[in-house]
């Protein structure tokens, strides 16, 4: 029997295997396979997912990790995922500090002091930074850089910046009401289609200036949709957000961004020129799976049975006494 675990961070939530575990790795093709399969929100397993974290040997890490979006896309980064990826390194190798392999980078991960009882929590760093046409990528939409920028092909009004952290990412922000309204879900819909200004897609997140250092953001993403929360949405928004509205946010000052899961903590860094972000936030462990190494070998996951961590629960006492739960019932 093969393991598998149900995992989130803000609820952003995953399914991870560690190929290491398995008598020989799968081939990419299967993992895709599976990955559709296993996270269908109707016909998958547990409620289906968010995407897949694939965890591999890796020379001079501790491990690599690769992510595979629900419609089998394969995504550079994924912020909310690696915080789980190194929770299960960490507790499979004992170290609180190290690397992890991404398809881009080797970012830096640790243990960071529990959010609340039951809510273990780890620090991801979230780099390469570029705002460079060509790292998105964006075309025709007259810009060589979009920093808080109004792109009348998209919108009339709204300031739009573009960054990949390395995934791509388009970020407004926004009052409360556009937070809610269908504007985010029209434009993640038509800038993930076939279109001439994004053509390997985007994830677009609106966020709201709550406060000082504080906002609510959410993501539309590539490759999946709405999700509770994007880690490396959540980290280039908190970039966009020193850029455009200094006023509201400073580099290497902790963010806090709430999010329909839950919350992070963000913070943005500038050393030598060269940006970075660190994602703060919880790494959750809701489901333990066994589950038949043949199916797995087959893209299936059939025979699979499942047993709760027990995590759930104290995950959901957390959350519910977090602010702006209005947001999340409205949206
Ligand atoms: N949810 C992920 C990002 C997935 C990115 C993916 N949708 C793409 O760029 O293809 C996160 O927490 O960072």
């Amino acid at each position: 029997m093969a393991e598998l675990f149900k995992v989130h961070g803000s609820d952003n939530n995953f399914f991870l295997l560690d190929q290491t575990a398995l008598t020989a790795p799968l081939p990419l093709a299967t993992l895709t396979r599976l990955t559709q399969r296993i996270t269908d929100r109707h016909t998958g397993l547990l409620g289906g997912a968010d995407g897949m974290l694939v965890v591999s040997a890796d020379p001079a890490a501790a491990g690599r990790m690769t992510v595979i979006n629900a419609d089998g896309s394969i995504a550079k980064m994924c912020g909310n995922g690696l915080r789980t990826v190194s929770r299960y390194l960490s507790e499979k190798t004992g170290a609180k500090s190290f690397a992890v392999q991404t398809a881009q980078a080797r970012l830096q991960v640790h243990e960071a002091p529990a959010f609340a009882e039951g809510v273990p929590a780890f620090g991801v760093e979230i780099s390469p930074v570029s705002f460079a046409a060509a790292d998105l990528p964006f075309a025709q939409l007259g810009h060589e850089q979009i920093i808080d920028t109004v792109l009348p092909q998209l919108h009339p009004t709204l300031r739009f910046t573009a960054v990949a952290v390395p995934n791509p990412h388009l970020i407004a922000f926004v009052d409360e009401s556009e937070l809610k309204s269908d504007t985010l879900r029209a434009l993640g819909e038509r800038l993930n289609a076939q279109n001439p200004y994004f053509p390997e897609g985007v994830n677009v997140t609106f966020a709201a200036i709550e406060g000082p250092n504080t906002i609510f953001a959410r993501t539309y993403e590539r490759g999946v949709g709405f999700t509770n929360a994007c880690g490396t949405g959540m980290s280039a928004t908190s970039l966009a957000l020193v850029l455009a509205h200094p006023e509201a946010a400073s580099l290497a000052v902790p963010l806090t961004v709430y999010n329909p899961g839950g919350m992070v903590n963000t913070i943005v860094h500038q050393d030598d020129g060269r940006y970075w972000i660190e994602l703060i936030g919880n790494a959750t462990v809701t489901d333990q799976i066994s589950i038949p190494e043949a199916s797995l070998k087959a893209g299936t996951f059939s025979g699979a049975s499942s047993t709760p961590t027990g995590e759930t629960t104290q995950y959901t006492n957390f959350v519910e006494q977090l602010p702006y739960r209005d947001i999340v019932a409205a949206v």
